[in-house]
């Protein structure tokens, strides 16, 4: 929806701030543009509501070209949230999310009603609203300016590192309120970011440019993790890729074994007899109550009687990634981790090297992905083929008024 056509910007001093950029931006999806400092992210992000005016190439929305769209009418569709929120310190909150549907002519009544619904949107409690922007901590003067953003509700949000300014932990907070508020709203997003961790935190899609405003991939995140384009990208995502790209595979797709789970009623000899040097001890519902060392077990007895070692923790096979799922491998004394179902019963276990075979796993399920849409298209190439054939000479006639249109 919004489309970048070999579009550079070259500014007077001999800057190339962009260069030949070629991008399609999904509708309804957050696109992140991340790189390194001055590479043109801020550049290209402006070039869509005409901040800022490319010297070469089209940018257009919706399939129109932005520069036959008068500049404040352009705007009405697209909020700007900018990093330190760029409130207006002399408005209260209100007045400040109220300020687009003001311009727009709204009556103050009803600008003062949206702005009070924005405001329980972005998670902020009434009572804010008559504040001053300098009253509020700078993670709530972001919410506040994601709300003002929101005001006309324009379907094209254009985000400049609205996270950077605050701690980790608001950021963290911030990130994920950003998250539930784009499922709510399903708006075009344009991010942009120098930290690679939240764009493959928030994007969809992550357009990764490198010094002198050149594009070096476009892809999800997935792919970015696990194909770099290059050298500059495999630097840039980061060496701990392999590990973080395990974030992308469910829990449920990894590798378990039924491995060394046994209730506490078990007998010593047992266990023992299993010939394992760590065995999960469970309740009689399979919830796990500790591992136990086969060369501390007593003499007799039960596994009720042995002391239990804590296992670090567990990881859910619904909701949780196979990171989850190394971590606790990780952090388990016998270097299992251990899978649990919604009641908390163990499933199943595996080491860190079982659990390294569901990157493989999704590396075979992409395969096969790219292999059946090319099988598809052979298909659907023999299938027209074939049509021709039965239309006999009259193929060349019926394709002429075929095509894309
Ligand atoms: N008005 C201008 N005149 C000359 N050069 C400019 C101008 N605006 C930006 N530049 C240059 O264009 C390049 C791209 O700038 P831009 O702000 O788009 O980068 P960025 O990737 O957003 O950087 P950062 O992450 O540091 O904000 C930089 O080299 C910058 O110095």
């Amino acid at each position: 929806m919004i489309r970048f056509d070999t579009v550079s910007k070259n500014y007077p001093n001999g800057t190339t701030a962009v260069d030949e950029l070629s991008l399609e931006l999904a509708e309804g999806g957050i696109t992140v543009l991340v790189g390194p400092s001055g590479c043109g992210k801020t550049t290209t992000l402006r070039m869509i509501n005409r901040m800022v005016e490319p010297t070469a190439g089209t940018v257009s929305l919706r399939g129109q070209d932005i520069r036959e769209i008068r500049a404040p009418e352009l705007r009405r569709g697209i909020g700007y949230v900018i990093q330190h929120a760029g409130l207006f310190p002399h408005r209260t909150i209100l007045d400040n999310i109220a300020t687009v549907p003001l311009l727009l002519g709204w009556n103050r009544r009803k600008a003062q009603a949206r702005a009070a619904e924005l405001l329980e949107l972005v998670g902020l409690p009434s009572e804010m609203g008559k504040r001053y922007p300098n009253q509020l901590s700078g993670g709530q003067q972001q919410r506040v300016g994601v709300a003002r953003a929101l005001g006309a509700d324009p379907p094209v949000l254009l985000m400049d590192e609205p996270f950077s300014a605050v701690d980790p932990i608001v950021r963290a907070e911030l990130q994920a309120e950003f998250i539930r508020l784009q499922k709510e709203l399903h708006k075009t997003i344009v991010f942009v970011t120098h930290d690679i961790d939240e764009a493959i935190k928030l994007g969809d899609n992550i357009a990764v440019f490198r010094t002198g405003g050149r594009l070096a991939q476009f892809d999800t995140p997935e792919r970015l993790l696990a194909h770099p384009a290059d050298e500059f990208v495999a630097g840039f995502v980061g060496q701990d890729r392999g590990i973080r790209r395990l974030s992308f595979v469910k829990a449920a797709e990894v590798p378990l074994r039924d491995g060394p789970v046994l209730p506490a009623t078990t007998p010593v000899a047992r266990a023992r007899a299993a010939g394992e040097p760590w065995v999960l001890v469970v309740d009689d519902e399979r919830r796990p109550l500790g591992w136990a060392a086969e060369a501390e077990l007593p003499e007799n007895g039960t596994l009720a009687d042995a002391s239990l070692t804590r296992l670090g923790h567990t990881f859910s096979l619904v909701g949780d990634s196979a990171r989850a799922a190394l971590d606790s491998a990780l952090l388990s004394p016998s270097r299992l981790a251990v899978g649990v179902d919604t009641d908390g019963a163990v499933v199943g276990v595996a080491d860190a090297y079982e659990l390294s075979a569901a990157t493989a796993a999704a590396d075979r399920a992409e395969a096969e992905a790219a292999g059946d849409k090319s099988a598809g298209a052979e298909a659907a190439w023999d299938k027209s083929a074939g049509a021709e054939e039965e239309a006999g000479g009259k193929a060349d006639t019926g394709s002429a008024g075929g095509g894309e249109g």
